[in-house]
C-alpha cells in the first residue's frame, strides 16, 4: 500500500548512554509512517523502553534529533506538542495511574484537554466499553490486578484519541482472552503505532513492519502481511 511520505515521528542518529551502563543506543534511526504499525523486539536490555522515552521527550539525547509531525523537538514546549498528539503507554502500569478510581483516572486525561465533565464520563465509558472493562467505573485503581491495570491505562491513552499510539509491552499481564480482544481493538484503529513487544504470535498478528534492536541498532527483523487503513 502507498504510505504518505510525511514521517509522522522521525528519529535521526540518536545517541543515549547510561551511566555505568555505557551506550545503549548508536546512531538510530527510524521513521514511522502513517498507516503502519511498527513492532520492535529485543532483548531485555536493549534499550527499547529507553528507545520510546527518548521519542516523547521523557529522556533527552545527548545527540540526535527527535521529529514529531514535522517539527524538530528540543524544549520542553516542542515535547509536550508532541505528547499531546502521540499517547504513551508504560510498561508499568502503576506509572500511569494515580487517581482514586477507574473512571476518574480514565476522565484525567479528557478534563484536561476542556472536556466538560459529561462529556469526559460518556468517553470514558465508552472507551472502557470498547476495552470490555464495561462495570469498573467505579473499581480502587490500586486493588485491580495487573492485567486489569493494563487494560485501564490503555484506556486511558485511547480516550485521549491521540494521533500516534506508542505502547510499551501491552501484553503485559493479560490472558489470552484480553489479549484476543486488545489485538482486535487495536487493529480496529486508524492510528500508526510503535508498539514493544516480546509476544512473537501478538506481533505477527499486529505489525505492518518488525524491527529488533541489537547492540544499540535497530534492523529490519520480518516482513509481514498486515495492513492498515488510512483514515
Ligand atoms: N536509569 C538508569 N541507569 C542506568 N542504567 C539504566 C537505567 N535505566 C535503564 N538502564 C539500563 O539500560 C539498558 C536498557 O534499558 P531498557 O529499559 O531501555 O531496556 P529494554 O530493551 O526496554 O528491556 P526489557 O525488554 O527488559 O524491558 C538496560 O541494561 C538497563 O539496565
Amino acid at each position: 500500500m502507498a504510505y504518505s511520505n510525511k514521517p509522522l515521528i522521525k528519529i535521526e542518529d540518536l545517541n543515549y548512554a547510561y551511566p555505568r551502563r555505557g551506550s545503549v543506543l548508536n546512531a538510530v534511526n527510524f521513521a514511522l509512517y502513517e498507516g503502519e504499525r511498527v513492532v520492535i523486539n529485543g532483548d531485555n536490555g536493549a534499550g527499547k523502553t529507553t528507545l520510546l522515552h527518548l521519542i516523547v521527550g521523557l529522556k533527552k539525547a545527548k545527540k540526535g534529533q527527535v521529529f514529531g509531525f514535522g517539527q524538530l523537538c528540543k524544549t520542553e514546549k516542542e515535547f509536550n506538542q508532541l505528547r499531546a498528539k502521540a499517547g504513551l503507554l508504560f510498561q508499568d502500569p502503576d506509572d500511569q495511574l494515580f487517581c482514586p478510581t477507574v473512571l476518574e483516572d480514565v476522565m484525567f486525561g479528557p478534563l484536561n484537554l476542556g472536556f466538560n465533565k459529561q462529556q469526559a464520563i460518556e468517553k470514558s465509558k465508552q472507551t472502557l466499553a470498547s476495552l470490555g472493562m464495561q462495570g469498573f467505573e467505579s473499581r480502587i485503581t490500586h486493588q485491580l490486578s495487573g492485567g486489569e491495570k493494563r487494560m485501564i491505562t490503555l484506556a486511558c491513552v485511547l480516550v485521549m484519541e491521540p494521533k500516534v499510539l506508542i505502547l510499551d509491552e501491552p501484553t503485559n499481564a493479560l490472558d489470552e482472552k484480553a489479549k484476543a480482544r486488545l489485538l482486535s481493538v487495536l487493529k480496529a484503529l486508524p492510528q500508526a503505532m510503535i508498539i514493544i513487544s516480546h509476544d512473537k504470535v501478538f506481533s505477527e498478528q499486529l505489525a505492518t513492519r518488525q524491527l529488533t534492536l541489537k547492540e544499540g541498532a535497530l534492523i529490519d527483523s520480518e516482513t509481514t502481511h498486515n495492513t492498515i487503513a488510512v483514515a
